[in-house]
């Protein structure tokens, strides 16, 4: 039946369909702004640049749950409570141990946290007065989940969260089993600070559908993680690192810009450039760009950064696409040691703290989200017994 036959919509003065809703604007937020033809990111009334310079990823949190930074005293308890949150259920421990150790790491985090809600003490009850807190549980729990994973999949023991330091710290330290030295720490925590929040992405679009069906946190996260981990969104990160990984087999001499050639020859799209919004270098890879270029220097891996550079350039000459947030994170977390299929969980990691901002500005405003298809079917068919089909 067509869409519109209860209500009066009538297709055939619809004729425009927007794919991909492009430019459509659903909602107002306090969250974050981009500038697309200047290449600029704000999140609530801070560029991403001062964020970067000055801002913890805890305060981004809260910054992003609160929209305005938090004091002294507020920030202390923020961390504090984000510690006391980090232990996981043992039944969420026991699903890491038992799932297969080849399985997708995305996938065992969109089921573990999908189970984190029934080991909640609000049950991810939909209550206002229970969002911080949830927001806090799920952010908190995160890190261990992929960690745990991790260290499952390559037969060594779980390492417990500490009861101190960062979120950066933490994880390194849970994913290694040894504390993390202050540089491999800084960039964890910036790389957190530049993944936190952006508009109306597909994975903050799906939190905040869930949300308005008021629904609970755990499935528009859950929701929002099975958004993330494609390859058009926050796959194309582990996809940028499998590409220089396949262009490194070439050897040293690797030939950066006739791979990208040859791939464009193909119509293969590149991972890590192009962006729905942003007409310009995302400002976030400009500075993942500085950051991965440092370490390529001190880790000894120039040649990744060179073959990115290449790449850069072929595709702007190409095509004229700069890179998005995914091109540079890609080589700043091989150099510091992480396995590229666990790069899409490290964003989930950071942008929870953004979706959960999100779903609780859509809560205080909610209108259920429900857009139209134009039915290109045919109609008023005459039923054929299923013998006579
Ligand atoms: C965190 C994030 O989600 S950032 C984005 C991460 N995703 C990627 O890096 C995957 C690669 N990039 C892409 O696939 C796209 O640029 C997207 C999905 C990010 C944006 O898609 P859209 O806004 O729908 O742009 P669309 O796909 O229509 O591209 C417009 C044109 O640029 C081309 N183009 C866009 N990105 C690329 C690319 N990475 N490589 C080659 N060509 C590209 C398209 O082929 C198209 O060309 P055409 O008009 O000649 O057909
Ligand atoms: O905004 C988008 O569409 C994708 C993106 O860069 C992000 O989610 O960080």
């Amino acid at each position: 039946m067509s869409e519109g036959i209860h209500t009066g919509f009538d297709e055939q003065q619809y004729p425009h369909i927007n794919r991909g809703l492009d430019g459509i604007v659903a909602f107002s937020t306090t969250k974050s702004f981009i500038d697309g033809q200047k290449g600029e990111l704000i999140y609530s009334g801070y560029l991403i640049d001062t964020l970067a310079d000055n801002a913890t990823f805890e305060e981004v949190c809260f910054l992003l749950w609160n929209d305005r930074l938090p004091n002294a005293e507020e920030l202390e308890s923020l961390k504090k409570l984000l510690i006391e949150n980090r232990e996981l259920p043992q039944p969420i421990l026991d699903y890491i141990k038992a799932t297969d150790k080849d399985a997708e790491p995305m996938a065992v985090l969109r089921t573990a946290v999908s189970m984190l809600a029934d080991f909640d003490d609000t049950k991810g009850k939909y209550d206002e007065t229970l969002f911080e807190g949830q927001a806090i549980a799920i952010t908190a729990k995160i890190p261990g989940i992929i960690a745990a994973f991790d260290r499952v999949r390559h037969d060594k023991d779980i390492v417990a969260p500490l009861k101190e330091e960062s979120t950066a710290f933490n994880f390194l330290y849970m994913l290694n089993g040894e504390k993390p030295g202050e540089q491999a720490e800084k960039t964890m925590d910036l790389c957190l600070i530049l993944h936190a929040e952006h508009g109306m992405n597909a994975s903050t679009f799906t939190c905040r559908t869930i949300c308005a069906t008021q629904s609970d946190m755990y499935s528009a996260v859950t929701g929002a993680i099975g958004a993330l981990k494609g390859p058009l969104h926050g796959g194309a990160n582990t996809a940028v690192m499998n590409m220089l990984l396949e262009l490194s087999k070439q050897g040293e001499d690797a030939d950066a810009v006739a791979f990208t050639k040859e791939k464009l020859d193909k119509k293969e799209k590149i991972s890590g450039f192009g962006h729905r919004v942003y007409k310009t270098f995302d400002p976030r890879a400009r500075l993942l760009q500085h950051m991965s270029e440092d370490l390529s220097e001190e880790t000894g891996h120039q040649e990744l950064y060179k073959w990115s550079m290449d790449m850069l350039n072929t595709m702007k000459s190409e095509k004229d696409i700069d890179p998005n947030v995914d091109f540079f994170s890609a080589t700043v977390y091989y150099s510091i040691g992480i396995q590229p299929d666990l790069y899409t969980c490290i964003f989930t990691m950071s942008r929870v703290s953004g979706w959960t901002g999100h779903f609780m500005e859509q809560a205080a405003n909610n209108r259920l989200i429900r857009p139209r298809a134009l039915y290109v079917g045919e109609k008023h068919l005459d039923w054929v017994p299923v013998e006579k089909r």
